[in-house]
């Protein structure tokens, strides 16, 4: 006989419930492969990610009182399938490159690809070969932010030749997307279409490879750090209360997969008037770097809002290469050289 548990009422309560750590609900994370009701027991059946797996008391536990609550549970069963993150190819074709950071935010606008494009350009400037990835699907901007208006070359068997500027070899999920016709991807087609993509990109030798993260904590960037073996995050914030709390979860992300923060930024920290060279503190200024600090995290630097750089950005041509005497140039110089001394 059918129950009178409402199955809304037990989706409702998914859609609202955030996993512990992560800026997502199992909803969003496609983690509900099944709900059983059956008289008073609700079974609920998950299948996460292997990076979650520290959690799943918690998960169990929290979800177990959620769905209890609902009128007419008397029990509640979660049965949890791991899932791996396939990590066949990719892991030979990076044999050639020496170190992965990736750089991230909790969330879009707070300037990650304005570092990322900046702190590579910095690195190549010193000697390093260099390599950008924008794996930003939700807003890529390399070709934009490096002036690429032709895609990449490829080889009769189909990988991809990078496009080298300003001394670095760039890469962009943008390139794959035709502007047209966009696709749209979800959760496991997504990882699977990028861990393809970054297993066909011929980055040659490299000293460092730089990946320019979506923003936020969902399972793309979890299956993207796990498929790029990345050595060390960066992660980028503005000094905003709400945006370095955006930030901390991106941290927590990094700590349950065990890839440690090589530095934390502090993006806009203060707004430098292009007429009189004087310097305001729209957002506050300095909450990046105490925070940082407290959490023992290697604090990078403080960029201000500075109208070179966003015309950079929006011409083709990042800061440090069209300004090399520019003071915000000396800051990412400066950040390069502690990231390449890690
Ligand atoms: N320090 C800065 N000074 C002036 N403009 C900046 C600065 N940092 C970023 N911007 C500008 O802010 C806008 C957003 O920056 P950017 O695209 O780098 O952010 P993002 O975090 O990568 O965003 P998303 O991930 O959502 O695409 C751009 O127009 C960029 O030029």
């Amino acid at each position: 006989m059918g129950s009178r548990i409402s199955r809304a009422a037990i989706y409702d309560v998914l859609n609202a419930w955030q996993v512990p750590g992560v800026n997502a609900t199992l909803v969003s994370l496609k983690a509900v492969k099944a709900i059983d009701v059956e008289e008073g027991t609700v079974t609920l059946h998950l299948q996460l990610l292997d990076a979650y797996q520290d959690r799943a008391d918690a998960i169990r536990e929290a979800l177990a009182k959620a769905v209890g609550a609902i009128d007419g549970v008397e029990r509640v069963g979660v049965q949890v399938e791991w899932e791996r993150t396939p990590q066949a190819d990719f892991k030979n074709l990076l044999t050639t490159v020496k170190k992965c950071f990736v750089i991230a935010s909790g969330k879009g606008g707070v300037g990650k690809s304005t570092v990322s494009s900046n702190l590579a350009v910095a690195m190549a400037a010193q000697g390093y070969k260099v390599g950008l990835l924008d794996a930003d699907i939700h807003g890529p901007s390399m070709g934009m932010m490096f002036g690429i208006k032709e895609g990449p070359d490829a080889t009769p068997d189909g990988k991809i030749i990078p496009v080298e500027k300003f001394g670095l070899k760039l890469m962009s999920i943008a390139f794959l997307i035709d502007e047209d016709r966009p696709v749209v991807w979800r959760g496991p087609m997504l990882n699977k279409a990028l861990t393809q993509f970054l297993g066909d990109v011929l980055w040659g030798d490299l000293d460092f490879l730089f990946i320019d993260l979506p923003p936020g904590t969902g399972d793309t960037q979890i299956s993207l750090i796990q498929n790029a073996k990345v050595d060390g995050a960066v992660i980028v914030s503005t000094p905003q209360d709400v945006a370095f709390l955006d930030a901390r979860k991106a941290i927590g992300l990094f700590n349950t997969v065990k890839v440690p923060i090589v530095g934390v930024v502090e993006n806009m920290s203060s707004f430098i008037c292009p007429g009189c060279r004087q310097e305001t503190q729209i957002f506050g200024h300095g909450g990046v770097k105490a925070a940082a600090e407290r959490m023992g995290l290697p604090f990078l630097g403080e960029i201000p809002i500075d109208l070179a750089i966003r015309q950079g950005g929006d011409e083709g041509t990042p800061l440090v290469a069209g300004h090399p005497d520019s003071p915000q140039t000396e800051v990412f110089m400066a950040m390069a050289a502690r990231l390449a001394g890690k």
